[in-house]
């Protein structure tokens, strides 16, 4: 049995119920892509598994990525690791990094093309690049399970294919919330469409074409 299940979950606004309630759960292997146009609750139903599994090794990437600006792209990498290191270590790096973590993070950059701009603040850098360095954090984070909110909307083509097989590559699991269709066809196992905050689709990604999704739009 899985331990990332989902039973009877809702999540509510104020008094306003926008999800659910929906029974889910992501088996090892699973990369799930979340579809469904806007407001139909992808980004909600990715809150809830992050609150409900968090005891888990589990990872998010937000749609707002949650960068530090005035930090280097290197500390923001580093980010990924905080809570498995001691404060002193911490602070240390601040000031001057180990060079087995530059090393490490320094590769990770290179893999994700953007291996130039690693003493660059976060906050002088472009959507894209800001994408990237998000996408290495949890690339550098790793875990059992992959949350992440439309991770590869602000690359050109070849870049999100890149980013798409490094993501869920590096996961035994994922859940992304996407809107490219042959993206999520391309990568994820199992597509899971929502209107309303409800399941209406839920389908291994070999049993689907990009034209039997469109109904969702
Ligand atoms: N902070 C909030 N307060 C009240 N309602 C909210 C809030 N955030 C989201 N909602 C509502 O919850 C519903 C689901 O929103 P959600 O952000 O999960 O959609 P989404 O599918 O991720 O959309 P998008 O593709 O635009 O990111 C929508 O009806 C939205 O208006």
């Amino acid at each position: 049995m899985s331990d990332f299940v989902l039973q009877d979950a809702e999540a509510h606004y104020g008094a306003t119920r926008v999800l659910g309630p929906l029974s889910m759960g992501i088996e090892p292997g699973e990369h799930v892509a979340l579809i469904g146009k806007s407001g139909a609750g992808k980004s909600t139903l990715l809150s809830l598994m992050y609150d409900r599994w968090q005891a888990q090794p589990v990872a998010l990437m937000p749609q707002a990525l949650g960068l530090v600006d005035t930090l280097s792209v290197f500390h923001n990498v580093y980010m990924g690791r905080l809570d498995r290191h001691r404060w002193w270590r911490n602070l240390a790096t601040l000031a001057r990094p180990f060079r087995r973590d530059v090393d490490e993070i320094a590769a990770l950059l290179d893999e994700v093309g953007i291996g130039e701009k690693r003493w660059t603040p976060c906050g002088e850098l472009s959507g894209g690049q800001r994408q990237r360095v998000a996408a290495a954090r949890v690339l550098y984070q790793q875990g059992a399970l992959l949350l992440a909110d439309e991770p590869v909307s602000a690359l050109d083509g070849p870049q999100a294919s890149s980013l798409m097989g490094k993501l869920t590559q590096g996961y035994p699991r994922s859940v992304l919330a996407m809107h490219d269709l042959d993206l999520a066809l391309g990568f994820c196992t199992r597509i899971v469409g929502l209107r309303d905050g409800a399941v209406v689709l839920d389908a291994p990604s070999n049993t689907l074409d990009s034209a039997s999704l469109q109904d969702l739009y």
